[in-house]
C-alpha cells in the first residue's frame, strides 16, 4: 500500500533532468572549406565574407526531458542530432536559446579530443580531469582503461602513434569507465574492431541500465527501440515528432521509404 502511493506520489512529482529551451546552432563556414571560429567574420585575419556561408543546423528546438527517460535521437543525414546532442552536452556553442542539466551530460562516442603529443596515460589523466575526476581518482583507473582498451603495452607512447583504431578505444573506455547522470551516446557502437564492439557494447548496457538518463543517436532503428521509451525525429534542424517510440520510428521508416522511391 505505501508502496504503490509512493509509486503515484513519485510519478506526479516527474523531475525535468535536461531543458532544451529553443536552441538554435549556426555554423559558420568559409566556402573554400576553412571553418571560421567566432570573432574571425569581420575584421579578423578572414575579413573577406563574401565566401562566408552559415549552416543553420538546429533551427529552435525544445523539449524536456525528464528522470528516468531514454531519449533516442533519430533523423535523416545533416538533419541535427549531432549537433543538438553536442549542443547539449556543452561542447559545441549555441546561437540561440538555452539549455539546462541537472548534472554535466558526458558525450560518450568517438568525437572528444585527446592530445596527440602527450602519452596514453596522460590522456586518460587529463580526460577524466576534464570530465571533473580527481587526479586520485584517475590515477587509481589508469591500468583499468588501458586495460579495457586493450592498449596495455602502448599506454606510455604518445597518442600521435595511436592508429585511428585505438584513439578512438581509448576515448571510448575513458568516458565509459564510470557511471555518468546524462549519458549521450552518438552511435559509439561502431567504435574498434569486432572483438571491442562486444567488449564496449557489453559495457554500454550496462551504462544505460545505471544512467539516470541517456540520449541514444543512431541510424539503427533496433537498438533505438531496444534503449529508448522516447524517441525525438528531427528534420532539417526540426522537431518532426516527439513520442513512443515504435509510433515515431513508424512514422520516420515510412517517411524515409517514401522520400527513397
Ligand atoms: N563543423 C561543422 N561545420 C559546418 N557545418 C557543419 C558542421 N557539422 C555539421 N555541419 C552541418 O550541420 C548540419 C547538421 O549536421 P549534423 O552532423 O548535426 O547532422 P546529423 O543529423 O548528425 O547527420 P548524420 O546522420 O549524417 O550523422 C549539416 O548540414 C552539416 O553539414
Amino acid at each position: 500500500m505505501v508502496a504503490t502511493k509512493k509509486a503515484t506520489t513519485k510519478q506526479a512529482e516527474r523531475k525535468p533532468v535536461v531543458i532544451v529551451d529553443d536552441v538554435h546552432v549556426i555554423y559558420k563556414v568559409y566556402a573554400s572549406g576553412k571553418r571560421v571560429t567566432r570573432g574571425q567574420g569581420k575584421n579578423g585575419i578572414f575579413s573577406k565574407t563574401s565566401n562566408l556561408r552559415e549552416v543553420h543546423a538546429v533551427k529552435g528546438v525544445s523539449f524536456t526531458v525528464y528522470e528516468g527517460e531514454s531519449i533516442g535521437i533519430i533523423g535523416s543525414n545533416g538533419s541535427g542530432k549531432s549537433t543538438l546532442l553536442r549542443a547539449i552536452s556543452g561542447l559545441t556553442p549555441i546561437d540561440g536559446g538555452s539549455v539546462y542539466a541537472i548534472a554535466r551530460p558526458t558525450l560518450l562516442g568517438v568525437g572528444g579530443a585527446l592530445l596527440p603529443n602527450i602519452s596514453g596515460e596522460r590522456n586518460i589523466l587529463l580526460g577524466g580531469m576534464a570530465m571533473g575526476e580527481s587526479r586520485k581518482d584517475m590515477e587509481n583507473a589508469v591500468d583499468e582503461i588501458a586495460k579495457f582498451a586493450g592498449l596495455e603495452e602502448f599506454i606510455d607512447l604518445p597518442m600521435r602513434t595511436y592508429s585511428s583504431g585505438m584513439a578512438a578505444r581509448l576515448k571510448f573506455a575513458i568516458a565509459a569507465h564510470r557511471d555518468h547522470d546524462i549519458l549521450i551516446v552518438d552511435e559509439a557502437l561502431s567504435v574498434g574492431d569486432k572483438q571491442f564492439q562486444n567488449r564496449s557494447e557489453a559495457r554500454m548496457r550496462q551504462l544505460r541500465e545505471n544512467a539516470g538518463t541517456v540520449f541514444l543517436v543512431s541510424h539503427a532503428m533496433e537498438s533505438i527501440l531496444e534503449t529508448c521509451n522516447r524517441v525525438i525525429w528531427l528534420e532539417k534542424g526540426l522537431i518532426r515528432m516527439d513520442g513512443d517510440p515504435k509510433k515515431v520510428v513508424g512514422a520516420y521508416t515510412q517517411y524515409m521509404d517514401e522520400i527513397s522511391e
